[in-house]
């Protein structure tokens, strides 16, 4: 596999869209560039699992980020069916505890077969738009995001899970506790000069990298790009 084959397949893009169709549209600018797509809340409570079926009929590998957090019986059910879906990655929030995330394992075993391979499960950290001061004055954490950050990735590790959703800015450290296989996925990516929006701990797509990520996940950059095809064809140049 060529550089930009291997950086395509590490980029997700978020489809945060209204309807299948618009979401349709994107892929349909980004023809032949087989990027990760990423399906979220906003996309799946309005298309629903058909949509998610019909990303992998196009070949996509799909994350499907719908960031579980329930009781662990809710999250084991809810694992098991993601899994019958096909998909290549889900997650769920470590903020569930332990118990919750060994659940969705066991949901994953119960589910898998030759026609639903294992997906990737991962554990939400802290949200990359969570600043120091949301997290203590608002979720009642105290301490740096980075150590929160760090206890959260320890313990999905201690439940089994395959990696973290993080900031870039914390892979480094997260990969010299819980190991260099230990995948990160890293949203929070703004090319320089691209707005910031609602998100907190930001780097570029190659300062992500260059930390060790293993995906960076990138939605506004590219989706509520005027041309997302030169977007994203800017960003895998820079990157190559
Ligand atoms: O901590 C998290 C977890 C998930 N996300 C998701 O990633 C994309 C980022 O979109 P941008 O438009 O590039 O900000 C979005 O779908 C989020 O739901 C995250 O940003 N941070």
């Amino acid at each position: 596999m060529g550089k930009r084959e291997k950086i395509i397949g590490r980029t997700i893009v978020a489809l945060d869209y209204a309807s299948a169709d618009e979401a349709q549209r994107l892929l349909n600018q980004l023809k032949g560039i087989p990027c990760y797509m990423k399906v979220g809340m906003q996309l799946f409570y309005a298309a629903g699992p058909s949509f998610v079926l019909k990303l992998k009929e196009q070949g996509y590998k799909v994350f499907l980020d719908l960031k579980m957090h329930d009781i662990p019986n809710t999250v084991k059910g809810g694992a098991a069916s993601i899994t019958r879906l096909g998909v290549d990655m889900f997650n769920v929030h470590a903020a569930g505890g332990k118990k919750m995330m060994e659940s969705a394992l066991e949901g994953v075993d119960q589910a898998v077969n030759p026609s639903n391979p294992k997906p990737l499960v991962i554990g939400v950290t802290q949200l990359t738009s969570t600043n120091v001061t949301t997290l203590n004055k608002e979720i009642g954490i105290s301490g740096s995001v980075e150590s929160s950050v760090l206890q959260y990735a320890n313990l999905v590790k201690s439940a089994g899970l395959d990696g973290v959703v993080a900031s870039p800015l914390e892979v480094t450290n997260i990969k010299e506790q819980n190991g260099i296989d230990f995948v990160t996925v890293t949203p929070g990516i703004r090319p320089i000069g691209s707005n910031i929006g609602d998100q907190s701990r930001v780097t570029t797509p190659k300062e992500a990298f260059n930390e060790g990520a293993d995906y960076i996940v990138i939605g506004r950059p590219i989706t509520a790009s005027d041309d997302p095809r030169k977007s994203i064809e800017s960003i895998i140049e820079e990157l190559e």
